[in-house]
Parts: structure tokens; sequence; C-alpha cells
């Protein structure tokens, strides 16, 4: 805090100055202020605090009535003032984190050519590819930190939206800095625009990105590898996150990168983390262990399959061989259940197949293996739907579960609300109250019969700021698979369900600050531990993570010149 009472030193005045949304405070520059920095007479004469700031913009916002207006509402003050944009979404987190991020982004990312206002972030274009050094130092951000990167082929289960994805790395990175207390001036947004396959997209008069096919194989291969080369040349420490790469890229992207440079894809790992933390959280709730449970996904992508994985860790570091933890997950995807001697299996796939002489007796007519029928042999305790395809896990499917498991845990996890597997309100009427539900997207608590059960959000959002954080406080070069079950263990923790026996199986939004405190200090220790972080050993972590911690709250100015 008493960093924050420094004052800044600011080389730029008058309308300028109020166009820069890191620095611009609007009716809140004091008198000097004012004065010195030609801004006299560009401001109502009132000079009011945040917190008056804040309640108007709270009054405006709550005038809109549909989401996608609110969206546009907070996107114009984030690009106007970030520091007020971040104290209203801090005051307001619950009500406001559905309208910056999931589900609401979706739709932002749907129509991002037709709400289009202000520049932000960078847009890298295919035929812009022989000049990426020079674009790079066109960012109007010079200290960055932390970067969202995204092609936009598979934006939530909304599939490829081309520069439209812009939205999501937008979204990721305000969480980032709202719950995880990253600077806004350390972040960047980038979008690779290499095309689109969408004709929504390429037929839209409107929309705004190169209209072209999407460029594949070597081609996309060497452009990621010119940006990513010239973003290593520019900013050299970056923490660089995948988001929302399509299932053909993103695991190779991830093999390719990973020991390279710090960096992570939030879709197989930041995924992966925040279920398994959920899930030990479950399982401690219920007394057992994650180990003792069977578990069945529709959907191996990017997304299951990475959450199979880290399941598979946990099983190990329980006890059980790494044969026996792999017996105990089947993956089903769009041809049925994966076994092996399954054609077209991707090599991430292929880890995952079950044995066929286990399961060729539970196959259909068609010679598949059904959800449904892996359901009724396998028996499985917990369901996870990763398939971005709604209202897959039916009726059937969830009664089937529940008469072999008096208290399944089920989460369908694909986002936005339009895709989910299947509602909670329904999962519970069918459980008769018994199941354990967590979403991707938000929903309300569901009632029944007077008794409300909360529903827990089992998105990437409670993990990567905290990895972030963690990341930068320690100064980290690389994301180790400990640091990831750090932050699983780290989330499970804090669960109310799991501490208390009741509530709610995720803490409250309005804890997520204090949560990723906490994911931060166990990321940065197996950093530490695991020889890839650069601080000192005898720091104190959990000081340096506080004052890491950024507050939206304004700083005094002094003028100096360029
Ligand atoms: N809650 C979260 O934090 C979180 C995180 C990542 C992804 N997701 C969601 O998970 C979904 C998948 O993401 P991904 O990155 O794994 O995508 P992906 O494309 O890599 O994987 C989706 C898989 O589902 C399969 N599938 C599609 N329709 C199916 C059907 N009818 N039956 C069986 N399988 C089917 C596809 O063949 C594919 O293998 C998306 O909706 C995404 O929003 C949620
Ligand atoms: O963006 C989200 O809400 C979570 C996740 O990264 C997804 O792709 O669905
Ligand atoms: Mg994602």
């Amino acid at each position: 805090m008493e960093e924050n009472k420094r004052p800044l030193y600011i080389p730029y005045a008058g309308p300028i100055l109020l166009e820069t949304s890191l620095l611009n405070k609007g009716s809140a520059f004091s008198e000097e202020e004012r004065t010195a920095f030609n801004l006299d007479g560009l401001l109502p004469h009132a000079i009011e605090t945040i917190e008056e700031q804040a309640e108007r913009a709270y009054k405006q916002f709550s005038h809109f009535s549909s989401d996608m207006d609110k969206h546009v509402y907070l996107r114009n003050i984030q690009d106007t003032n970030e520091t007020l944009f971040y104290r209203l979404v801090n005051d307001h987190i619950t009500e406001m984190m559905p309208i910056i991020y999931t589900p609401t982004v979706g739709q932002a990312c749907e129509q991002f050519s037709d709400i289009y206002r202000r520049a932000r972030g960078l847009m890298l274009s295919y035929p812009d590819r022989h000049r990426i050094d020079d674009i790079l130092n066109n960012s109007t951000r010079h200290n960055v930190h932390i970067i969202v990167i995204t092609d936009g082929e598979r934006i939530l289960g909304l599939g490829d939206q081309g520069i439209g994805g812009m939205g999501i790395p937008i979204g990721k990175l305000s969480l980032y800095t709202s719950c995880g207390g990253i600077s806004p001036a350390y972040t960047l947004p980038i979008v690779l625009d290499v095309g689109t396959d969408n004709p929504l997209r390429l037929n839209d008069p409107m929309y705004m990105g190169w209209r072209n096919k999407r460029i594949s194989g070597e081609e996309y291969d060497q452009f990621v590898d010119e940006v990513i080369s010239a973003i290593q040349r520019r900013w050299p420490n970056v923490l660089l996150q995948f988001e929302d790469f399509a299932q053909k890229n993103a695991m190779p992207l991830l093999e390719r990168y990973k020991d390279k440079l710090c960096c992570f894809n939030d879709d197989i790992q930041g995924t992966a983390a925040v279920t398994v933390g959920s899930l030990l959280a479950a399982c401690q709730s219920a007394g057992t262990e994650l180990k003792q449970q069977t578990i069945a996904f529709l959907g191996a992508g990017s997304a299951g399959c990475g959450i199979a994985e880290a399941i598979i860790a946990q099983m190990v570091s329980e006890g059980l061989s790494d044969e026996e933890a792999r017996d105990r997950v089947y993956m089903v995807d769009r041809w049925g259940l994966l076994q092996q001697g399954m054609q077209n299996l991707l090599p991430f796939q292929q880890k995952l197949v079950q044995n066929q002489q286990k399961t060729q007796s539970w196959a259909g007519e068609d010679g598949g293996v059904s959800l449904l029928e892996v359901i009724n042999n396998a028996k499985p305790s917990v369901l996870i739907g990763v398939s971005g395809a709604p209202g897959l896990f039916t009726e059937e499917v969830i009664r089937s579960m529940h008469q072999h498991c008096e208290k399944p845990i089920v989460f369908p996890l694909s986002n936005p609300t339009s895709r989910v597997e299947a509602r909670p309100e329904d999962i519970l009427r069918w459980t008769d109250g018994q199941a354990l539900v967590a979403t991707g997207s938000p929903f309300d608590p569901v009632e029944i019969d007077d008794v409300s059960y909360p529903i827990a959000q089992c998105n990437n959002s409670y993990i990567f700021p905290g990895i972030g954080l963690g990341v930068l406080a320690c100064q980290a070069e690389r994301i180790t698979d400990n640091m990831l079950m750090a932050s699983s263990r780290a989330l499970a923790q804090c669960s109310p369900l799991a501490e208390t026996g009741e509530g709610a199986l995720l803490p409250p939004l309005e804890e997520i600050q204090e949560v990723s405190k906490k994911i931060a200090f166990a990321v940065a220790r197996a950093a530490m531990s695991d020889g890839v972080a650069k601080m000192v050993k005898n720091v104190d972590l959990k000081q340096t993570i506080d004052a890491h911690f950024w507050h939206p709250e304004y700083r005094n100015y002094k003028r100096t010149s360029f």
C-alpha cells in the first residue's frame, strides 16, 4: 500500500491524458492536477471520489436490461478509465463477472464486429507476418508480464469466431486483474488473425478480420512460431496463456512451447487444475479419496483429456499404479468410448483408451460403446461433460448413474450456458437432490422442496489468476505439473463444503482474491522447489504476493516531460 502512495510521474496532459485509460481519473482529478495537467474546463466542476464515480456508473449499468448492453457499457468504462472499471467489477464481482466473462463474453465474441468501439490489445494478421516485431513495438503496453493469446478457432463451445475471439483474451485478462491482482498495465490480449472458416463471419459485411479461409499446416505453424519468437524478443519473461485454440492445435502448441517459455494452455491445464481441485474437495467432504472414484467423461478433447491426465496423476499420488488409475477413467467421444484399436485418435487420446477385452461385451448394435453403456457397465461415481454439445446428460443417463451410485458427482462443464450438458435443476430433480453438481457457466442455486442447492462454477477462472500472481511473485520461468497440482490442492483447501461439510463446493466469488493469493503461494512454492523460480529462497513469499497485488485506487500524479 505504501507503494501506491508514491506519486506517479506522468508526461501526458490535456485530452490525451483523459484518453489514456490506464491513467484517466475523469472527475477524480484533483484541483492541483487539473491545473498541472491542463485539464481545467475539460471536466465538470465537481471533484469526485472513486466511490462516487462507481456509484454513478453502477446506476447507469443497472438501467440496461440486456446482458450484452451491460457488457458493452462495462467494456467502454474499461477502455476509458481502467481503475474505475476494476473498482466497479471488484465491488460487484458476482453480478458483473458473468457480464465481462462467461457466458456473456461468448455472445460478445460472436458479435465482436457489430459492437466494436475502440482498440485494445494486439491483432496480428497473417498478411502482416513479415513485420511482427514492428507491430509488437506498437503495443500501448510496454511492461507486459502476462499475455493471453487465441486464434479464435474454438471459442467456448461456440466454434470458430475468427477475430471475434479477441473477446476471450480481454475477458480472461480482466479476471487476472480483478481476481488475481495483476496490474492492468502488465497485461496484453492478443488475437492471431489467421482467417476464419465460419461462413457467418466470412459473409458478414461488418466482419473486421482478415476475410479469408483459415491458414493451416506449415503456414500456420510458421506464423505462430514467428509470433512467439517475436514475443520472446520483446518480453522475454512474459507468462503466455494459450486460450481457445481448436483441438488439432491446442495440444501440439503446448507440447512445442512448454519447455521453451513460461506458458500453459488454460483449456487443458487450467481446466484440469480447477476440476481436480473441485473433485478433491468433493472427496474430502464425503470422506473418500479420488483413487476410489470411477470417472466417465463426455468429450475427449483438449479439456477432457487434460482433466483425465491430471486425475490420473492425482490417483497415482494417492497410491495407485498408472495402469490402475487409467483403468478407472472412461473417455467417451462422438464415436463412443475410446478403446484400443480405434482409428484416427490423436496421440493424447490414445493414452486414454480402455482395454477392449474389458469393454467388448458392453458394445451396442453399432459396435461402439455409448455413454449410457459406459454408465451401466463401468458404474461411474463421477461424470464430467466437456463436449460443447448441449443436453447430452439425458434423464436416462443421469437416472442410470444414480441407480448405481447414491451420491453421484456430475460436472457439466461446457460453456457457455447454451452448451451445458444438462441443467443443474434437472440433474438434481432426476437424482432426488442427491447429486453434487458443478457447472462451467454460472447458475443460480436450485431450490427443491425448500432446500437450496448451491451450484459451484467449476471454471478455470478459479485457477489462472492465482497462477499468474504466483508466477509473477516468484519470477517463474516455466509452468510445471507440480505447480498446477499445487494450485488444485490449494483450491480444494478453500472449499466451504470440504472444510465444514456443508455449503458450496467452491468458495464464493467475494473471496476470490484471497483464494488467488493462496493459490499463488502454493504455485510459487512449487516453482521454487522445482527450481524454475528466479526469486531467492529467503524472501518472504506471502509479503511479496501482497506487494504484487494491484488495487484499483487512484494515485497522485506529478508532471514530468518525456
Ligand atoms: N469449465 C471450464 O473451465 C472449461 C474449460 C475448458 C473447456 N470448457 C468447455 O468444454 C467444451 C470442450 O472444450 P475443449 O477445449 O475440450 O474442446 P475440444 O473441441 O477439444 O473437445 C470437445 C470434444 O467433444 C467431442 N464431442 C462433440 N460433440 C460430441 C457428442 N455429441 N458426443 C460426444 N463427444 C462429442 C468432440 O469430438 C471433441 O473431441 C467447450 O464447451 C468449452 O467451453 C470448459
Ligand atoms: O472461458 C471459460 O469460461 C472457460 C474455458 O476456458 C472455456 O473455454 O470454456
Ligand atoms: Mg477457454
